[in-house]
C-alpha cells in the first residue's frame, strides 16, 4: 500500500477548514499532518481535535507556516487572498504542492503567485466540485452553439457570510461562456446594475449575486432569447463536495511537474 499523503490545512477553523479536516481524517489515502490559522486566533497552540470540541488528534494548530509545512506533501488553502499569496510563496520555498480554493483574488493578486519556473505546483479553482466543473464545460459548449440572440446571465446565491462577489464559480462560468463565444470576458462583462442603466447590450454577459442565510452555493447560467430560455443549474447542498474535490486535487499532485493547474486538469476534463 502507498504511504498516505501528508496534508496541511490552512484556515482550519473556517467553514471549509473544518470540512477539510473531516474529509482528510476519514480518508485512507491522506493523513492530516498540520493545521494553520491566522496569528492571534484562539485555536493557536491548541490540539486541533480539542479545539474542535472532540478527542485530541495529536495535531497542534499553529501560525508558523514554514515549520508546519516541513515534511508535508500538500497544503490545502481556503482562506483569503492576501493569506493565499503568502502560503503560495511559502509552499514553493518548501517544495510543497498548494491547492487553492480561495476566491475573490484580483488579477494583481493572482500575478503575485509564484510562477511554475520557481518550482511552484499550484492547483487553483473557484469551485472544486465535479458538478460545477462539468457545468463549466457545458456552458462553453452551449455558448458556442448559440448566437448573440441569446443573452447570457450568470446568477449566483450564497450564504450571508460570503465576502466576495461575483463568486469564484460565477466568474469561472462567465469565462467559459465568453470562451464559447470567442470573446474576452472583460470586454463584455456587466457586473452590477443599478438605476437607469439603459437597455441590455447585445453580446454582454451579466452577473447577479444573491446573499442570504446558509445557502451553500447555487449557480444558474441563463441563455435568454425571444420566446425561450435555457437554464444550466448547479446546486451545492453540502460543503463536502468542495472538500472532496480539494482532496482529489491534493492526491492528484503526486508526481506532477511544477505548474499552474485547475480542476479541469485534475478531473481530466480540460480537452472537452
Ligand atoms: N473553491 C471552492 O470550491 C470553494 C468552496 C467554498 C469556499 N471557497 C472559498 O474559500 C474561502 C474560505 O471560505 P470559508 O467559507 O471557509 O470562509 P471562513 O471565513 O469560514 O474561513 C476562512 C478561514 O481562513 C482563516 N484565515 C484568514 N487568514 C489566514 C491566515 N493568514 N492564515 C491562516 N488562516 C487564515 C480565517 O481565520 C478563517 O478561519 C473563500 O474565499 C471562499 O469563497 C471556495
Ligand atoms: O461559500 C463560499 O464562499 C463559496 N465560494 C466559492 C465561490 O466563490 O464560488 C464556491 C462556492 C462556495
Amino acid at each position: 500500500m502507498t504511504k498516505p499523503m501528508g496534508i496541511v490545512v490552512t484556515g482550519v477553523s473556517g467553514r471549509m477548514g473544518r470540512m477539510l479536516v473531516e474529509t482528510i481524517t476519514t480518508s485512507e489515502k491522506a493523513r492530516l499532518v498540520g493545521a494553520l490559522e491566522r496569528a492571534g486566533h484562539a485555536w493557536i497552540g491548541q490540539d486541533l481535535g480539542q479545539a474542535m470540541g472532540s478527542a485530541p488528534m495529536g495535531v497542534m494548530v499553529s501560525d508558523d507556516i514554514a515549520q508546519t509545512l516541513e515534511g508535508a506533501d500538500v497544503v490545502i488553502d481556503f482562506t483569503a487572498p492576501t493569506a493565499t499569496i503568502g502560503f503560495a510563496q511559502a509552499a514553493a520555498r518548501a517544495g510543497v504542492a498548494h491547492v487553492i480554493g480561495t476566491t475573490g483574488m484580483s488579477g494583481a493578486e493572482i500575478a503575485q503567485l509564484p510562477p511554475p519556473s520557481r518550482d511552484a505546483l499550484i492547483v487553483r479553482a473557484g469551485n472544486m466540485s465535479l458538478g460545477v466543473n462539468l457545468l463549466v464545460q457545458l456552458t462553453k459548449q452551449v455558448a458556442a452553439a448559440l448566437d448573440e440572440d441569446y443573452d447570457i446571465e450568470v446568477i449566483e446565491a450564497h450564504h450571508n457570510q460570503k465576502v466576495d462577489a461575483p463568486s469564484g464559480t460565477a466568474l469561472m462560468l462567465g469565462e467559459a461562456a465568453a470562451q464559447g463565444r470567442g470573446v474576452m470576458l472583460e470586454d463584455v462583462s456587466d457586473r452590477a446594475r443599478d438605476g437607469i442603466t439603459g437597455a441590455r447590450q447585445r453580446g454582454h454577459i451579466g452577473f447577479a449575486a444573491i446573499r442570504g442565510g446558509d445557502i451553500v452555493g447555487e449557480h444558474d447560467v441563463l441563455f435568454a432569447a425571444t420566446g425561450e430560455r435555457i437554464i444550466l443549474r448547479h446546486v451545492a447542498s453540502d460543503r463536502s463536495v468542495f472538500a472532496r474535490g480539494a482532496l482529489k486535487a491534493a492526491l492528484w499532485t503526486a508526481g506532477k511537474a511544477p505548474g499552474h493547474y485547475d480542476m479541469l486538469d485534475v478531473l481530466g476534463l480540460s480537452e472537452q
